[in-house]
């Protein structure tokens, strides 16, 4: 047996919906530049689902199956009050609601390929009520309904403020969605294959899938990122923290990645709405402590920055709590979540690798009372 560690280079699977070929990032074959220009985030919904841009009428009904399943059940809402609110990760009041819309949906455990795609449109509904319902709850404020008549990033951002946001806000954090929806067989899809592979449900699936994003060296990078931002402080401050940092051998979150080689992709778009929103909040200096630490860590370590980087200081820029980061990555990339598990459900097979024994030889069972001390 030979052991790969981290499964690095194991191809596991085979899928149409996005590909990763010579630091080129496509979804269904259109490249993620283009994407990122000019696609709305409920198309690049329609294309990661459909493997197809949508027709104008397609994409309408769309919008409207999302509009109309965007509102939580009344019983999630009491479940966040019952929280200890004050010291629940988002992530982890995310991953607990999505457990609990699964009880809630009467067609939970069924497995036809329709009803799985109508719990893939109220799931992915959804998710904007859930992240911002409990941003606010923990703050003493009620949850705001979502509204028909905004586009799926500018409801998330009313439904979080409750106030209509500017064009510049919503243009940002569209395309951060779109940036943040596929990403090949990264550790949360590969999760959500895993769990729905033994035939179970889409929500199981999500579930799982919210838990290994939550991790750092995952989508918990970019929070990581903002919490170094922070502790830094100023750009005065940056040559010292980072080059102690890498002295220590320790990682600098937002930087590395398993697959590209060259860079991310989707960083260098982060990077210039950075500048663009940092520059209009008049802060600029997140922005500018970020290029720096990049020209120390793709100096000394030859390592450029990833999709969690920059996005770091754009949610900020944006009003947006840091805790809030990583569950924004999950309203996102719940889209491509829920194609992978479709997928693989149109062509299941159990997923059970295997380990390399490294405990003791043939032991000897000694029953308890001739076991000494
Ligand atoms: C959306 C996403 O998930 S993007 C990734 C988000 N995660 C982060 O930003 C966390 C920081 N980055 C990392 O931890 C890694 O680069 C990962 C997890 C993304 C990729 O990890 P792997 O492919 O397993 O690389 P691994 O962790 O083995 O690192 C290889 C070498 O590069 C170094 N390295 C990798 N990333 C970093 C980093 N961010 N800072 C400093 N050194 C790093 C490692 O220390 C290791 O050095 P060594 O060979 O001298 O021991
Ligand atoms: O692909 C990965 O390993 C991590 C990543 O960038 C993502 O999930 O967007």
């Amino acid at each position: 047996m030979t052991v790969t560690r981290g499964l690095e280079g194991v191809v596991a699977t085979s899928s149409s919906i996005s590909s990763i070929i010579d630091d080129t990032l496509t979804y269904v074959g259109y490249n993620i530049d283009d994407l990122a220009e000019n696609a709305s985030f409920e198309e690049v919904i329609y294309l990661l689902w459909h493997r197809k841009l949508p027709t104008q009428a397609e994409l309408e009904k769309l919008n409207k199956e999302l509009a109309d399943n965007a509102e939580l059940p009344k019983e999630i809402i009491e479940h966040f009050k019952l929280y200890p609110i004050d010291k629940v990760h988002p992530m982890g009041a995310l991953r607990s609601a999505v457990s609990l819309l699964g009880l809630y949906d009467e067609e939970a455990d069924l497995m036809e390929s329709e009803a799985n795609y109508r719990k893939a449109v109220r799931l992915q509904a959804k998710m904007p009520a859930i992240v911002t319902a409990f941003a606010r709850i923990r703050k003493g404020l009620e949850p705001i309904a979502p509204r028909k008549d905004l586009s799926f990033a500018a409801n998330f951002l009313y439904m979080l403020s409750g106030k209509e946001p500017e064009p510049i806000a919503v243009e940002a954090f569209n395309k951060a969605l779109v940036l943040h929806a596929d990403h090949e067989l990264n550790a949360s899809t590969f999760t959500a294959r895993v769990c729905v592979a033994t035939l179970s449900d889409v929500y199981s699936g999500i579930t799982a899938a919210i838990g290994a994003l939550k991790g750092p060296l995952h989508g918990g990078a970019n929070e990581a990122v903002m919490k170094m931002l922070t502790e830094i402080g100023s750009v005065d401050n940056v040559d010292s923290y980072i080059r102690e940092k890498l002295a220590k051998k320790e990682k600098i979150m937002g930087f590395g990645h398993r697959v590209y080689r060259q860079g991310d992709p989707r960083a260098k778009h982060l990077k210039l709405m950075s500048e663009k929103l940092t520059n209009l909040t008049g802060k600029p200096e997140y922005y500018e402590m970020s290029t720096q630490i990049e020209s120390i860590v793709t100096g000394e370590k030859n390592l450029p920055p990833n999709v969690d980087f920059y996005s770091a200081s754009v949610y900020d820029s944006l009003g947006i709590d840091h805790d809030l980061f990583t569950p924004i990555f999950a309203v996102s990339r719940v889209s491509g979540w829920l194609a992978h598990i479709l997928e693989q459900y149109d062509n299941n097979r159990l997923i059970r690798p295997r380990a390399e024994y490294t405990g003791p030889g043939m032991q000897q069972y000694i029953p308890v009372q001739q076991r000494g001390q």
